[in-house]
């Protein structure tokens, strides 16, 4: 039997308004590296073929990035992150992944592990993605109010990367766009729409989304204390 050919999705296709920099955050440097080449660095080592979505005006700097590699696809960023997805799914369509792992160009701290653990999830079922418990006490607020406290038991925080048989997301993306829905947070929520099941596993504390500046401290204070990826 061929072994299982998997692709990755990985999304540089935003402009990092929360974030502020002169350019995109995925470009901007954690510990002398641009946040894009740490996943890029791991993924190259845990798949087959690798897409990076970028915006259109930033491929350039794509090609100085220390882990680039002649091999790797790119495909356009759309207007939001689902549109981007749907773009680099377009792109992995031409090398016929059997499945794919979508991820944040701006989570740098995936490990080896994690994503390990994704391929294995999809031998039992069609889509597994990471996440964390809630600790916090969680509320709802309406008109600047608390209106009511959320029972924090059954809530998880949902990471990246999110783990996919193929033909089954891209179906799922295909029909979204059919729908008219282009502006969905993850990709996992496009199955749960469609009635198909997403297994979880455990995500990692470390695996932030760089969002804001403050983040990057965070993101330098995890790699300084050991052997994360
Ligand atoms: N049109 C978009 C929007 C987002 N992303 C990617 O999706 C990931 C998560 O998005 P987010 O953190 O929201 O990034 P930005 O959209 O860049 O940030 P902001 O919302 O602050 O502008 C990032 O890796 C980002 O590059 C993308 O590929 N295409
Ligand atoms: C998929 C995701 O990482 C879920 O946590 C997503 O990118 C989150 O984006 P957000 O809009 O900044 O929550």
């Amino acid at each position: 039997m061929n072994p299982v050919k998997r692709g990755v999705i990985l999304l540089a296709g935003g402009v990092g308004s929360r974030f502020g920099a002169e350019k995109p955050k995925q470009f901007v440097e954690l510990l002398g590296r641009p946040i894009l080449d740490y996943s890029l660095d791991v993924f190259s080592k845990e798949s087959d073929v690798v897409c990076v979505v970028s915006h259109p005006d930033w491929i350039d700097e794509l090609y100085t990035l220390p882990h680039w590699r002649e091999d790797i696809l790119i495909a356009h960023g759309g207007k939001t992150r689902q549109e981007s997805v749907y773009s680099g799914l377009q792109t992995l369509a031409q090398v016929s992944p059997e499945v794919v792992a979508i991820h944040d160009g701006a989570r740098p701290l995936v490990s080896p592990n994690l994503i390990r653990t994704g391929w294995e999830k999809l031998k039992e079922g069609k889509a597994a993605i990471p996440v964390l418990p809630v600790h916090q006490t969680v509320a709802y607020v309406h008109h600047a109010r608390i209106s009511h406290y959320i029972d924090r038991t059954n809530l998880v925080i949902i990471q990246t990367p999110q783990f996919f048989h193929f033909e089954t997301i891209y179906k799922a993306h295909q029909k979204a766009r059919e729908n008219g829905i282009t502006d969905t947070t993850d990709d996992s929520q496009l199955l749960q729409k469609e009635g198909i099941s997403v297994d979880i596993f455990n995500g990692e504390l470390w695996n932030i989304k760089i969002t804001t500046p403050e983040d990057i401290l965070l993101a330098q204070t995890y790699l300084q204390q050991g052997e994360i990826i």
